[in-house]
């Protein structure tokens, strides 16, 4: 096939690789395809930095999302294009329930639609929602890694700061739209915010594909707003937990 448009890259270059870790920072791409073996950079172009590298003897993409839906929709885009058809998201994310504490891994089974891209492959009565079988390896992943963990919904918004109504900023204005929406989401048993699963569960439900999401806590919203926590060891943690899934994943 031709390239694709962004990554500029053509089915080949993926070897077959049909699984793809899919983090948000093109940094933490580097960092986990390094952890894999025979990791080889494919392409770095604006916030996609995607690897190749080969997890027990199969091949394995990782490709970072930049943050946010839009950006993260044409990487999902692309790779499915190329031949990918599982998506396993490894973010960070900031905690809401005050039982959850910094290091803890979560586990998403499905998104509150915070998002604008989503809506561009699905209206808002469809769920966001993950794939179970990858959901069941995350799990998985993370009794078998030992990490600290809880499974649930995410809230997943365009913005960092007024979509997951934060007052520590330059105006310190939340429109109204969202003022109180963080009270009612830890009302409705939300874990936490992110920005990119709630896109990546629309998207690759509506298209056929399957999908995955973890996160390591940085900051629990309940106590303070600033992370002071190792953002080394959070990484570690998600990281195991998503290299598992993959593993177990491939071995079915
Ligand atoms: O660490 P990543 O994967 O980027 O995920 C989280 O961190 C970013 C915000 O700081 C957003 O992308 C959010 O989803
Ligand atoms: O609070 C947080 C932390 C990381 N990423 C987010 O989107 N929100």
């Amino acid at each position: 096939m031709e390239k694709v448009f962004h990554l500029g890259l053509r089915t080949a270059d993926l070897q077959g690789a049909k699984l793809a870790i899919v983090p948000g920072c093109p940094d933490r791409a580097k960092r986990i395809a390094e952890q894999i073996s025979e990791a080889q950079c494919l392409v770095k172009t604006r916030e996609f930095h995607a690897y190749l590298a080969s997890l027990n003897g199969s091949p394995v993409v990782v490709c970072s999302t930049g943050i946010g839906g839009p950006s993260t929709s044409i990487a999902v885009e692309e790779l499915a294009q190329l031949g990918v058809k599982t998506f396993l998201r490894v973010g960070t994310t900031g905690a809401i329930q005050p039982h959850i504490n910094e290091g803890d891994v979560l586990v998403s089974t499905a998104s509150v639609r915070l998002d604008g891209a989503s809506q561009h492959f699905a209206p808002l009565a469809y769920p966001a929602a993950a794939d179970f079988y990858a959901t069941q390896a995350m799990v998985e992943a993370c009794k078998a890694t030992g990490v600290d963990f809880h499974v649930g919904i995410t809230a997943s918004s365009d913005t960092f700061y007024p979509g997951q109504e934060r007052y520590d900023t330059y105006s310190g204005y939340v429109s109204r739209a969202f003022q109180g929406s963080c009270a009612e989401w830890q009302q409705l048993n939300v874990m936490n915010y992110e920005m990119e699963s709630a896109t990546l569960f629309t998207m690759c439900a509506a298209l056929g594909l399957q999908a995955g999401c973890v996160a390591g806590v940085l900051v629990n919203r309940t106590r303070q707003e600033i992370p002071d926590v190792d953002h080394a060891m959070v990484e570690r943690r998600s990281v195991a937990v998503v290299l598992k899934a993959a593993e177990l994943l491939l071995a079915k």
